[in-house]
Formats: structure tokens, sequence, C-alpha cells
């Protein structure tokens, strides 16, 4: 497992090794004990499965209040993305700002994401699929989300605002400046 620092040190690039041969491939998408080794000992509780068909699709910013907020180790099996993690622990050095990194099928890079983020991603491939683990279930009443396109996070996503495909409840999140709760 190749693991690469990120400019926020909590949040973590991973690369599991890939053995391939003449059948195709095999590799361990999942290993507790490898990310004991930095650090990392909570449970994940859920696995997750979305498929966003139209290229440009955003996912995000979202996150969950405590006590239900998530970790989550994200990763591609089909199609690519830009994964994106904006910290929001009120106090952190690095709060407003941001990690981002393509994740897609080939290289199957993951991202961990720990708790006080807000998470999301922009398609950069038709028919793309993003599996995660997170450490906590499902929580709609904890359900929380930023403005994707808050000109204060100063992300630079590859699709601009009026092409972006977003669900309605991601087109009317709240800026940054606005959110009432955080970490
Ligand atoms: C996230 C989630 C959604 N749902 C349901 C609620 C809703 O009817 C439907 C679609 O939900 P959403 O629109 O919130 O799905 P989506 O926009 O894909 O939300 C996800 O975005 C990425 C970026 C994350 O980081 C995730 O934590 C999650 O927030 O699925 C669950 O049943 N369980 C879950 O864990």
């Amino acid at each position: 497992m190749e693991i690469v620092e990120t400019e926020i040190p909590d949040v973590k690039l991973l690369t599991p090794r890939k053995f391939g041969d003449h059948r195709g491939f095999f590799v361990e998408t999942y290993n507790r004990k490898a990310l004991e080794g930095i650090g990392f000992t909570k449970e994940f509780v859920q696995d997750n499965h979305s498929l966003s068909v139209p290229v440009g699709t955003v996912r995000g910013l979202h996150f969950q209040l405590q006590p239900y907020a998530q970790d989550k180790l994200v990763r591609v099996v089909k199609g690519a993305i830009l994964d994106v993690a904006v910290d929001l622990r009120r106090g952190s050095p690095t709060f407003g700002r941001h990690v981002k990194a393509r994740l897609d099928a080939e290289s199957g890079r993951q991202i961990l994401v720990p708790v006080g983020f807000a998470h999301g991603f922009v398609t950069l491939e038709p028919d793309t699929e993003v599996i995660y683990k997170v450490t906590n279930y499902y929580a709609p009443s904890h359900d929380r989300g930023l403005l994707w396109n808050d000109p204060d996070l100063g992300i630079e996503w590859p699709v601009a605002g009026d092409q972006a495909v977003l669900s309605d409840k991601d087109k009317v999140q709240p800026r940054l400046r606005d959110l009432k709760d955080a970490f």
C-alpha cells in the first residue's frame, strides 16, 4: 500500500498494490492493519456506491454533524473523479482550505477523508461509479452541505457552474461564511 500525505496531513491518499496477470488483476481494496499503520483505528460500518451518468456530475460538498460524523474511504471502480475535501474544523490552521485529488478506476487510488471535512467530487468520465466506506450510519437529520462553488473556498473545478449536473439540494447549499454548524 502506497500512502501519500497531502497539503492537509490528516487527509491521505492510498494506493493499494495491484497484482495483474493474464486473467486481470487482484487488489486488496481495504486492509484494516494497513490503516492502523497510519494511525486510523476506527471501524467502517457502511459501504456506499453511487453511479453518476453525465460527465460533470458534482456531488457535494457533504458532511454529517456529530454524533453521526463520518470518516470516508473513497475509491472509483469505473471512470474517474476529481475528489475534494474541505477542512471545516474550527481552530484548524487549515480551516476552509481543501485537498483535491484525481481518483480513477485504473490507478485504484483512494482518499481517506476524516471527520471534520466536507466531501464532494466531480465526475470526469461518463458512467462513473464511486464506492466508499464510512464510519457512521447515514443520519438525514444530521446531513449538511456546503456550496460546491462557494468563491471563498477557491476550489478550481474543471466544470463551469452552468454545466455542472447537481441534485436540487446541492444547488442551494450554504456558503462557508453562512454555515451555522461545523466541527
Ligand atoms: C448518503 C446516503 C443517501 N441515502 C439516500 C438519500 C437520498 O434519497 C438518496 C440520494 O442521497 P444524496 O443525494 O445525499 O446522495 P449523494 O449526493 O451521492 O451524497 C453523497 O455525496 C458524497 C459526496 C458523500 O460524501 C456522501 O457522504 C454522501 O453525502 O440516497 C441513503 O439512503 N443513505 C446514505 O448514506
